[in-house]
């Protein structure tokens, strides 16, 4: 069945000055106009941290260094299933800048609530809240 179909994402928590980097997914495309950490597809032979540093050099034009593990939850939508796993980052190099997203949004991990989350985002989201209360 289609809808069995496994896909490994990772998503980049960028915290710069005790704010997190939200995305906005574009328009088209699956979980249209929903907010998502950025990030992508790990690519074979790619490490969940490499992959992760070329999606966020990719997408957003700047380099950061991964740290710790946030969470890794795995989510049924009704194209597959997606394993995410997102990690704490932080800038070394450039400025984020639009390319792929609709949108982008700094904000205190206590506003993440506000937004509109891709369901699977919604444990890293809680977890962010708990490690980082406002
Ligand atoms: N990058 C990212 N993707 C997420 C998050 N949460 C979540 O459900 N996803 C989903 C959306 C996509 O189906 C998949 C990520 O793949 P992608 O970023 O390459 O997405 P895409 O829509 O460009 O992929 P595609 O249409 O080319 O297949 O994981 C998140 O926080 N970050």
């Amino acid at each position: 069945m289609g809808s069995e179909k496994r896909i490994d994402v990772v998503g980049a928590v960028i915290i710069d000055q005790g704010l997190i980097l939200c995305a906005q997914r574009g328009p088209s495309g699956s979980l249209a106009g929903m907010w998502e950490f950025p990030g992508g597809k790990i690519e074979p032979g790619e490490t969940p941290q490499e992959a992760l540093q070329r999606e966020i050099d990719e997408e957003l034009d700047c380099t950061v260094l991964v740290g710790q593990q946030v969470e890794s939850t795995r989510h049924q939508y009704d194209f597959g299933i997606v394993t995410l796993t997102t990690f704490y980052c932080h800038l070394v190099a450039g400025t984020p800048t639009l390319s792929e997203h609709a949108a982008v949004r700094w904000l205190a991990p206590a506003e993440l609530s506000e937004l509109a989350w891709a369901p699977a985002d919604i444990p890293a989201v809680e977890k962010i809240q708990a490690d980082l209360p406002s």
